[in-house]
């Protein structure tokens, strides 16, 4: 480790202590995490989930591994380094993000999940401080607790932070999919609007009281496998009516009102995959293409429920030339909002570079309703495997094979893939015992 000279800490987690360093060679900055735990034999250390993800993984949106390191019992990994983590962003802001920015932070964050997925890993630790940024780009960090998606269940270890962590795993499913890092990318997506967690459980049972409280009690019409799972029969589920989430993030579009419903599912075969959430409507706002939210599928939602409305008031004043003219946002209904959004805004390329290659087609895009069944004939997703056999088969062009796997596509974006090397980072191992 004498390579590195060490500035100062950054991070203290719960495996390991993160410190900012120099490489003294090329005076390029790296991020060093020491493990707490003591490491005796080396086939310890490179079986270590972290290790064999990240050394897998390559990516843009992903923290690059650079090297590991072993001394003195003490294990070293040398990371690139980042700015800051999505937490501390969040912590520092004394208003919102406009929604631009969140969709650009979003966008990344779904395209490091779509490879991830799709190379067969789920992350089951995402958190605002799991997203490192610098300047504008984000890498999701931490893989500590990331999983093979064909390893075999029971997954009884500990998995993700309270406030981000899926109803399945609250209620101790034995086995869950990617599908719960999708439950925490809705919640993170909330939380950059309002700035504060969705969640906030104080301990389990609050946690499953506080996602009650805003998505409404579970039945078995939104989640029949839940009703079975075994802590659901000793928990009692408050009864609560599903919360109107604009009331709960008033400055957030109907697009991502409804990209957060839809991740936050109770029914993790309901949530989109990474995949099918980078083709919502929601990354169309301010784009020219048509898009889904517009069509008459909007129509069949409950429009009694209250939303945003466009008011223009004319107020005519006690002198004659004294003509006041307000534009005001009020709560309608949602058909009555449709017809004022504009539809022609100037484009803005929203997608990481090289993003562009699968066609988005935001009409393929199923709508639920509140209730969270499909509307009209779009089916919902049935399965993991099943949706993306429809979302790839319907959505994109083909781009690789089928292994038999959701997860045996081929990477999505291989053209991102391509622009850094494939090489596995190095695994350094000292001779100092
Ligand atoms: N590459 C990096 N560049 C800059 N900061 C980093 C980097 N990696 C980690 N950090 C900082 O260190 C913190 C802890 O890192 P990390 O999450 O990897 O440790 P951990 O012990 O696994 O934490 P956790 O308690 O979340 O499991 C991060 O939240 C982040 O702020």
């Amino acid at each position: 480790m004498d390579r590195y000279r060490v500035i100062r800490e950054i991070g203290d987690g719960t495996c390991g202590n993160v410190f900012r360093a120099v490489n003294r060679a090329t005076n390029e900055l790296v991020a060093i995490k020491r493990m707490k735990r003591k490491f005796y034999h080396w086939e310890e250390c490179i079986n270590l989930r972290e290790v064999k993800a990240l050394q897998k993984l390559n990516h843009p949106n992903i923290v690059e591994l650079r090297e590991v390191t072993m001394e003195n019992h003490e294990l070293f990994f040398i990371f690139e380094h980042m700015d800051c983590n999505l937490y501390d962003l969040i912590r520092e802001r004394h208003v919102p993000f406009p929604e631009e920015e969140i969709r650009k932070l979003m966008i990344q964050i779904l395209q490091g999940l779509v490879y991830m997925h799709n190379n067969g890993y789920f992350h089951r630790d995402l958190k605002p401080e799991n997203l490192l940024v610098t300047n504008g780009v984000v890498k999701i960090a931490d893989f500590g607790l990331a999983r093979e998606v064909c390893s075999s269940p029971p997954y009884t270890d500990y998995v993700s932070t309270r406030w981000y962590r899926a109803p399945e795993v609250l209620l101790q499913a034995s086995a869950y999919t990617p599908s719960i890092d999708m439950w925490a990318v809705g919640a993170i997506l909330a939380e950059l609007f309002t700035l504060s967690p969705l969640f906030p459980g104080e301990n389990e049972i609050d946690q499953l009281s506080k996602i009650c409280t805003v998505l409404g009690t579970p039945d078995h019409s939104v989640w029949p496998e839940g009703m079975n799972l075994p802590q659901s029969n000793r928990f009692r589920f408050c009864q609560n009516q599903t919360r109107n989430l604009w009331e709960l993030i008033p400055n957030a579009s109907l697009e991502a009102i409804d990209l957060i419903k839809q991740l936050c599912s109770w029914d993790p075969q309901r949530r989109p995959t990474a995949e099918q959430a980078l083709h919502h409507p929601f990354f169309n706002v301010g784009k020219c293409a048509p898009r889904a939210l517009h069509d008459n599928s909007y129509s069949r939602m409950d429009e009694s429920r209250s939303y945003p409305r466009l008011e223009l008031g004319l107020g005519l004043g006690t002198e004659s030339d004294d003509l006041d003219l307000t534009l005001s946002l009020k709560p309608s209904s949602l058909k009555d909002l449709n017809k004022h959004v504009p539809e022609h805004r100037e484009e803005e390329n929203l997608l990481y570079p090289g993003f562009g290659n699968p066609p988005v087609q935001p009409g393929l895009w199923p709508l639920m309703s509140s209730s969270h069944h499909p509307l009209g004939d779009v089916q919902a997703m049935p399965s993991w495997h099943q949706a993306y056999m429809a979302d790839s088969q319907a959505a994109l062009p083909a781009v690789g094979g089928f292994s038999g796997s959701p997860f045996g596509l081929f990477p999505l974006q291989p053209n991102l893939m391509e622009s850094r090397s494939l090489a596995p980072a190095p695994i350094r191992q000292v001779n100092f015992f």
